[in-house]
């Protein structure tokens, strides 16, 4: 079997007298989309942050292609994160004075090495071309967050870690962000975890897990 792309075990967070999740594992292989469900509250965002050491765990370990995250400092993880994540967050994070094809852009900026024709083509593959020189103050929501998307997207990341990315979006949008994640997925031999309370994203994912009672079950 090939080696996953993401090996995540014994993960455990509590929050004071709270168990968020314990000794919890997780692998993603390369290629898959893998939905993750639970009510709110059950502590689905606590762990994709922990997945990137974006939130501190009390425990586990998090092997993405090898290398620890967990165990690497902190501009070792700024470095992972800028260079094989993309992140699709609730809170956007859109840069308010960067134009559209800027937010985009930025991630490869990041890494020093800007590729307008990138950008262009990630700005055609969510339909915001009308918009690239755009203001975020100019866009609706669902707009921005097919900013967000794109940003996300833009550095070829091998690992997407997206959290109610279809959120926002009506149907026709939500399939558009879904093929892309897609596309990602197949032509990086990336993966993606998708947390989702959307039943429709979630039927488009490869396998579904649910976090209950801090736990991981198949849903
Ligand atoms: N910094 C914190 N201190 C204490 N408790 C926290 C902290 N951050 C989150 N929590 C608690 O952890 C639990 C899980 O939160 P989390 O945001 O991970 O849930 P979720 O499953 O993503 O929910 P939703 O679907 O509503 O986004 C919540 O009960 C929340 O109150």
């Amino acid at each position: 079997m090939d080696v996953p792309l993401l090996t995540a075990t014994g993960l455990t967070k509590r929050y004071g007298s709270q168990t968020l999740f314990e000794h919890l594992s997780l692998t993603l292989q390369h290629g898959e989309m893998l939905a993750l469900l639970g009510e709110s509250g059950s502590g689905k965002s606590t762990l994709l942050n922990g997945l990137a050491a974006l939130e501190p765990l009390d425990r586990g370990q998090v092997l993405l292609q090898g290398r620890d995250i967990l165990a690497l400092d902190e501009s070792g993880q700024a470095a992972l994160r800028r260079e094989q994540l993309g992140f699709v967050f609730q809170a956007f994070h859109v840069l308010p004075h960067l134009t559209v094809q800027d937010n985009v852009g930025l991630p490869l900026l990041l890494q020093g090495r800007p590729d307008a024709t990138r950008v262009a083509e990630m700005l055609a593959a969510v339909g915001l071309e009308a918009q690239s020189r755009h203001l975020p103050r100019q866009l609706s929501g669902g707009q921005l967050q097919r900013v967000a998307i794109a940003r996300a997207l833009v550095h070829r990341p091998v690992l997407v870690l997206a959290d109610e990315p279809t959120g926002n979006l009506d149907p026709r949008h939500a399939d558009q962000v879904m093929q892309l994640l897609r596309r990602q997925l197949r032509e990086q031999q990336a993966a993606c975890l998708l947390v989702t309370h959307s039943a429709h994203a979630a039927s488009l994912a490869d396998r579904r897990l649910r976090l209950e009672g801090g736990q991981l079950v198949d849903a």
